[in-house]
């Protein structure tokens, strides 16, 4: 059965415009598009009128948390995986740091099962570097790997021991897989949520120096020199951690990267004040020169990819106040909005930078065969309104978490059909 996506918006990357497209899917491949001049006979076939609406490959998610197994009251595999088609992804790769933490074959192999039955887009799972992410033992690479995870990472701490991250490192280059990292040197964070700058000065608090991620980077790229492995930074949010990415880049290293919308759009100096807790995230809202920093950085390819980071936590954790509630922010539903909105719509960006730092710049880095609206790629998709304005409200989330700085922001740009591998999963 075929099915015909009439009348689409294609981004032409050449000709830096939107073209009107007939896109033909056959058994969950893209296997034609015809300029929208053409008449086409779609006799017998399904068809999807876009109605002019941008036609996107589906977008791509590197680093999301979905909670499962363990602390499902926060989200799940199957509710993550719907707040991810609602936000336009179609492949999301998600966080070991789980309940077991995702460090054995046995807890990979139950996400990939339970993604299969209940989610409705892609989810690759990574699988954590050391036993339950306490930077004290190796994991097994090997069976995790043959499990089917695609990377190795403790996101949510930084791997504090330069000889572990270095073992790590040289095994996961003899298997030819990545690791990712959550760069953050303990010793430099003690009792602190907000970065060291304006705010916490203002509060009289204690900060999150820069450094505190920098030295991390700076420590794993001379390590990946070393062991010649592919190493991906999570999160960026300094402009020191751009400089040494940039540096490391230019001598060859194989260091890739990825930012936040938050890290793009907010400072600590929009944090309204003590009373709420979802402008608490790790790593924190920098100062105004750190998000130029990581925007230059995106713009000239430092930074490879956009991911979320989507972080959901319950009200009730939220609730506890700044010093108690556990860091973090959700992020599916509102980013392609946001970045539109706030780079696109304005003039920064063209259409086309977005969706590659969205698309095609995650596939190419971890060699995904999605993330391209051509014949022959796999027909993950997603249709965008770029022109009606409507208001975040996180009560209409298909997330279990709330917890989003963005509520009450009035943007363009938000997905209203996603398609995997043919198959329309989620509309409005
Ligand atoms: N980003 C966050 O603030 N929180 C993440 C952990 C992480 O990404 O480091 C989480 O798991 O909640
Ligand atoms: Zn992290
Ligand atoms: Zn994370």
């Amino acid at each position: 059965m075929s099915l015909w996506i009439m009348n689409a918006s294609v981004w032409n990357e050449e000709r830096s415009e939107l073209e009107r497209k007939h896109v033909r899917i056959e058994e969950g491949v893209i296997a034609s598009i015809v300029n929208g001049s053409e008449s086409v006979d779609a006799g017998g076939s399904e068809t999807i009128d876009a109605d002019g609406k941008l036609l996107s490959p589906g977008f791509i998610d590197m680093h999301v948390h979905l909670r499962d197994p363990g602390f499902e009251y926060k989200e799940d595999i199957e509710s993550g995986s719907r707040s991810a088609a609602k936000g336009g992804f179609t492949t999301i790769a998600c966080m070991p740091n789980t309940r077991p933490v995702t460090d054995t074959a046995e807890t990979v192999r139950y996400i990939v099962d339970k993604a299969r039955d209940q989610a409705i887009v892609k989810v690759l799972p990574y699988a954590a570097i050391t036993k339950s992410e306490l930077g004290r033992e190796l994991t097994d690479f090997a069976s995790l790997k043959e499990a089917g995870a695609i990377g190795f990472t403790d996101d949510g701490v930084g791997v504090q021991n330069a000889q572990m991250m270095k073992d790590a490192m040289a095994l996961a280059q003899s298997l030819d897989m990545p690791v990712i990292a959550h760069c953050e040197d303990d010793s430099l964070v003690k009792g602190a949520w907000a970065t060291e700058g304006e705010f916490s000065r203002k509060h009289g608090m204690k900060g999150i120096p820069n450094e505190s991620e920098a030295i991390h980077v700076g420590r794993d790229v001379l390590l990946a020199e070393a062991t010649g492995v592919h190493y991906h930074v999570c999160h960026v949010s300094t402009e020191q951690s751009v400089r040494l990415i940039r540096l490391a880049k230019q001598v060859g290293i194989r260091v890739t990267a990825e930012v936040c919308p938050h890290h793009l759009l907010l400072s600590d100096e929009d944090i309204p004040g003590l009373n709420d807790a979802n402008w608490k995230m790790n790593p924190p809202l920098r100062s105004p020169r750190d998000v130029q920093a990581v925007i230059e950085a995106l713009e000239d390819g430092t930074l490879d990819m956009i991911v979320t980071d989507h972080a959901p936590h319950s009200a009730e954790e939220k609730a506890r106040g700044v010093d108690l509630a556990p860091f973090g922010i959700v992020g599916f539903e509102t980013a392609f909005p946001l970045l539109y909105t706030k780079f696109v719509e304005t003039g920064r960006w063209t259409l086309g930078f977005l969706l590659q730092r969205m698309t095609s710049d995650p596939a190419r880095v971890f060699r995904l065969n999605s993330g391209r609206l051509e014949v022959g790629a796999p027909a993950d998709l997603t249709i965008v309104d770029l022109t009606s304005e409507r208001a975040v409200d996180p009560t209409s989330f298909l997330s279990k978490g709330t917890n989003t700085p963005f509520g009450g922001w009035s943007l363009k740009g938000w997905p209203i059909a996603t398609i995997v591998d043919g198959k329309l999963v989620w509309s409005e």
